[in-house]
């Protein structure tokens, strides 16, 4: 399902997405591939921000569980992981030709700007790629629910979360091979029925502010393009 009724987009990239396939966290290879696809998204007209996650790092849950490191402070490792990928996006896409901002909303003065609502909008209005770095700038939450925040914050479309599926199942595709893909279901079927493809503040967070949400697979060819092109299959959540 092409989306060309959407011009400012969200797109939600996993931190896995960055890895090499020998488990190292960060591909260079991947990263220019991906800055390709958003250079490609930026000149076919859409205005493009991105949140990057960081879980190629640090996962803050996963990590206080093993009960050496309070959340907190693991989240906030988490966050710095979204920084590190979020240069690395910053600095391929600028290598592709690309004009890139990162800004972060976790104050780090010297390495990047602070994430604020007013440049953030006029940085995406001359058509640079805005890379979002420290997901909300909080523990307990995550990229997913950055993404939205930021989308409604940013007046996007849409966020675009591209994943390790093709859409929004029935259940989880990998544990389930009976699951079925939804083309299209509201942020209510989606929050009612337990679908785990985000967390549930994210999916109230965009029900809250009417954004859509876009899922597909970060393994296409050219993902963020073909997804928005409709040339793939994804799953559409809008009210
Ligand atoms: N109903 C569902 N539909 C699609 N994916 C699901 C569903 N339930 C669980 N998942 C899982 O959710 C994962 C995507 O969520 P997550 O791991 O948070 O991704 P990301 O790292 O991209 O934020 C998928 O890889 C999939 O295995
Ligand atoms: O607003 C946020 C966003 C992220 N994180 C931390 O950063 C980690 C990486 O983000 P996420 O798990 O969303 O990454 P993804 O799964 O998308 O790669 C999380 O596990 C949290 O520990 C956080 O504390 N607050």
């Amino acid at each position: 399902m092409p989306v060309k009724q959407f011009r400012r987009i969200l797109v939600k990239l996993s931190g896995e997405a960055l890895m090499a396939s020998d488990g190292y966290w960060l591909d260079p290879q991947t990263l220019s591939g991906l800055a390709e696809d958003l250079g490609a998204a930026t000149r076919a007209g859409f205005e493009i921000a991105v949140v990057i996650g960081g879980g190629n790092i640090i996962r803050g849950a996963r990590m206080s569980a093993a009960g050496w490191i309070d959340r907190p402070t693991a989240d906030s490792m988490g966050m710095l992981g979204t920084a590190m990928n979020s240069l690395a996006i910053e600095t391929a896409l600028n290598a592709a030709g690309v004009s890139a901002r990162t800004m972060s909303a976790v104050s780090m003065p010297s390495i990047c700007e602070t994430y604020a609502r007013q440049p953030a909008l006029h940085h995406l209005q001359k058509g640079q790629v805005l890379v979002l770095a420290g997901g909300t700038g909080n523990p307990f939450f995550t990229t997913d629910t950055a993404a939205v925040l930021r989308a409604a914050e940013l007046r996007c479309d849409a966020v675009l979360k591209a994943t390790q599926v093709d859409g929004v199942y029935s259940a989880d595709p990998k544990t389930n091979p009976d699951a079925v893909r939804y083309e299209k279901l509201t942020h209510d079927e989606a929050i009612a029925k337990d679908l785990k493809v985000m967390d549930t503040a994210a999916f109230a967070l965009a029900r809250e502010s009417r954004i859509p949400i876009i899922v597909g697979s970060i393994h296409a060819p050219s993902s963020v393009t073909a997804i928005l092109n409709g040339t793939v299959p994804s799953t559409i959540v809008a009210p």
